[in-house]
């Protein structure tokens, strides 16, 4: 008998066509709710570090899209972890894969409030995304934030910030405002 996670979790690759509008871009690959079928579909695609610039993988929870107009994501926002181009190498899939395994295995205290994560392949830096449905609730999102960079095990030099969705959309200017930072 398999193993049953507690939620089932659908895998998302976002592949950067230009010809497209962004939804359109967005695909379901599958999904899995064991930890068996979890390991098959992990050893089965390439690792984050081999996609292409401007490609994302999304770990979400089953019926919830890795996009902001989601109606579990639009009252939240995401703890954001941005890597230099050094880190691709040696620490980006290392940290995609534990992220991945805090969500499958809740490893947060408030794991309802945890929708889903996400690595974007970018040329300027790779970044690393952890979404929660509400931006609102403080105690959830430091919570979620401190578990994070403990499970990570990121160096205390290395802050991240937590953005509301709201914020990342109306962002003038390259930088969005954190509500919080660790
Ligand atoms: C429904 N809808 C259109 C929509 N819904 C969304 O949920 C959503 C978008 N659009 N996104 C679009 O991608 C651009 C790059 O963001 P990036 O996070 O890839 O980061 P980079 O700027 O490529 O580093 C964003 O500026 C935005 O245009 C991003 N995004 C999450």
């Amino acid at each position: 008998v398999k193993h049953p996670l507690q939620n089932c979790w659908a895998l998302w690759y976002f592949e950067n066509d230009r010809n497209n509008v962004w939804e359109n871009n967005l695909k379901e690959i599958a999904s899995f709710q064991t930890v068996e079928d979890f390991w098959s579909l992990y050893n089965h695609i390439k690792l984050a570090s081999e996609l292409k610039q401007g490609c994302d993988y999304s770990l979400f929870k089953k019926g919830v899209k890795p996009m902001w107009e989601d109606e579990a994501n639009r009252r939240g926002g995401r703890w954001l972890i941005s890597l230099e181009k050094k880190q691709r190498p040696n620490e980006l899939d290392r940290f995609w894969l534990d992220i991945i395994l805090c969500l499958i295995g809740e490893a947060f205290e408030n794991s309802d409030e945890v929708c889903g994560a996400t690595v974007n392949l970018r040329s300027k830096g790779d970044k690393i995304g952890l979404w929660t449905a509400d931006a609102t609730n403080g105690n959830a999102v430091l919570e979620i934030g401190r578990r994070l960079k403990e499970r990570l095990r990121l160096p205390p030099k290395i802050l991240i910030g937590y953005q509301s969705h709201k914020d990342t959309m109306d962002k003038s200017g390259s930088v969005t405002k954190s509500s919080y930072t660790l």
